[in-house]
């Protein structure tokens, strides 16, 4: 194949999964020939919408507390956006379900988001630790894990990473 008609299969290739309904279970990244980014810069589109279709959504109680916990971190926080998205939260999620862990670390926990999207995904023993620097960062988290009776499977290590 030249390398004008493989780059124009590319392309053809990248329409076909970027247009609504389109996405094959067999899609592989691989052929993405250029990030395209959604507004925030993060996940790649493509990765965007296979992470949505094939992971399952967050269940309740969970699903409120994080909405909530997003709501108020974007209000008193000016660094709000280090938080993960919603659908981060939701593939760690459905991540922690496949992989079934029995210890999760987690490193910089900022108020708490992506702990309690993987806590509400962990098996009934399993136990997270999120080391988090900052104080009012592990406050915020703190109160929310309580709101989302996490308190049993998460604990927030307040302090440098390093010196754990
Ligand atoms: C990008 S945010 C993490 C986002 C978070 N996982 C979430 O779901 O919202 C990074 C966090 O790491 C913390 N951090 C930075 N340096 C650290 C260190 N040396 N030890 C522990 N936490 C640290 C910051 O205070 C900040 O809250």
């Amino acid at each position: 194949m030249s390398s004008l008609t493989a780059r124009s299969f590319r392309l053809q290739s990248l329409r076909q999964l970027i247009k609504p309904n389109s996405f094959k279970r067999d899609h592989s990244t691989s052929i993405v020939t250029s990030t395209v980014s959604n507004d925030n810069g993060r996940l790649r589109i493509e990765e965007e919408k296979y992470a949505d279709i094939y992971s399952s959504s967050i269940q309740q109680p969970y699903k409120d507390v994080l909405e909530s916990l997003a709501k108020r971190t974007e209000n008193e926080f000016s660094n709000a956006n280090m938080m993960i998205t919603s659908l981060q939260g939701k593939l760690m999620c459905q991540l922690i379900k496949l992989f079934r862990p029995r210890n999760v670390l987690e490193i910089g926990g900022f108020t708490g988001y992506s702990a309690i999207a993987m806590g509400s995904g962990l098996p009934s023993k399993a136990k997270l630790t999120s080391l988090e620097l900052n104080e009012k960062h592990a406050k915020m988290a703190e109160e929310y894990i309580r709101l989302a009776k996490l308190q049993n499977k998460i604990e927030i290590k307040v302090g440098p990473a390093s010196e754990r």
